[in-house]
């Protein structure tokens, strides 16, 4: 459905991206994951036809996204970013002014989107939160029911339990056959979406995985704490890898030795036990090397 050929932008400064090529399927939800200034929101503004590509090319549905882009848009529904408003406007006259702009005329999916997303719609926009504002981008973005989303950083600014109401959301669209493709610069978001991530960095893909196949291969830290002074020595002659941060507590780093790390806590006394969130450095650091090098 999304295809990347060999897109290449290269600013005046020389950063951008080069050569990247990843391609999107219909009904998948594709993660598109890298650090800050990695190349991701070039990309999206190149498949929403914005910037005229340096080399190469993207499509949507076999339409070409800088030459059909006022065709492909009318399907599309796309979170930039950096959201700009009409500030003065409040939440619903600018939603409304959005799907006129469409030619539409059926408020129940906005109106029902306002409801999971509990957006006070009469707010004016000038005065509402980073949060608030992140919440009407989503809402302009889905209220058409698009068949494709572009949803570039799309939780920035979302607390815990509308993250959770963005990720249901995305599980029930991806159900109803969407095609789906988000940045993003942290793991775990893509993770509980996502089938597939391209791992962009420095304006290059540097793989495109399924999701379980890249955490298969990813280091993973466990930070346990005991409650028996003999479980330290139950660790010490484990053949685990691990450093002591703390009274009865060890930070074990397994790669795939998951059935030695569960055969040896079985032997202890746990009392405490939690996984840190990796941050993609740590992803690099897994893929390259400590280096983070190709
Ligand atoms: N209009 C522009 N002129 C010059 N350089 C630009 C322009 N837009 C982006 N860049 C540069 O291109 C590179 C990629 O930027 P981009 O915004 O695509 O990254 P990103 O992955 O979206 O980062 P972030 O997570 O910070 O939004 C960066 O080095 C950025 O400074």
């Amino acid at each position: 459905m999304i295809k990347v050929h060999s897109l290449t932008k290269i600013y005046s400064n020389g950063k951008g991206i080069r050569e990247v090529n990843f391609n999107v399927k219909e009904g998948e939800v594709f993660g598109f994951l890298g650090p800050n200034g990695a190349g991701k929101t070039t990309t999206l503004r190149h498949l929403m036809g914005f910037v005229n590509p340096s080399s190469g090319k993207a499509t949507i549905n076999g339409l070409d996204c800088r030459r059909d882009a006022a065709q492909i848009q009318q399907k599309l529904g796309y979170v930039p970013g950096e959201i700009a408003f009409y500030d003065n406007m409040t939440g619903n006259q600018f939603l409304k002014f959005i799907d006129e702009l469409r030619g539409r005329h059926d408020n129940e999916r906005r109106n029902q989107l306002i409801t999971r997303f509990e957006l006070e719609p009469g707010r004016i926009i000038r005065k509402m939160s980073k949060g608030m504002k992140q919440k009407v981008g989503l809402i302009a973005a889905f209220m058409h029911d698009p068949a494709v989303i572009l949803l570039d950083e799309p939780t920035s600014g979302l607390d815990p339990l509308m993250q959770k109401r963005f990720i249901e959301l995305i599980l029930e669209e991806r159900d109803r056959g969407k095609t789906i493709l988000m940045s993003s610069h942290l793991f775990d978001e893509v993770d509980h979406t996502c089938e597939r991530v391209g791992i962009i960095r420095e304006g290059e893909i540097v793989a495109v995985e399924n999701i379980n196949a890249l955490k298969g291969k990813l280091p993973k830290s466990f930070i346990v704490t005991f409650g028996q002074i003999g479980d330290m020595k139950v660790m010490q002659n484990s053949g685990l890898v691990y450093k002591e941060t703390g009274p009865m507590r060890v930070e074990i780093n397994i790669n795939e030795d998951y059935d030695n790390m569960l055969r040896t806590l079985s032997q202890c006394h746990v009392i405490h036990m939690d996984s840190p969130p990796q941050t993609l450095e740590q992803i690099f650091m897994g893929f390259y090397g400590k280096e983070g090098n190709k």
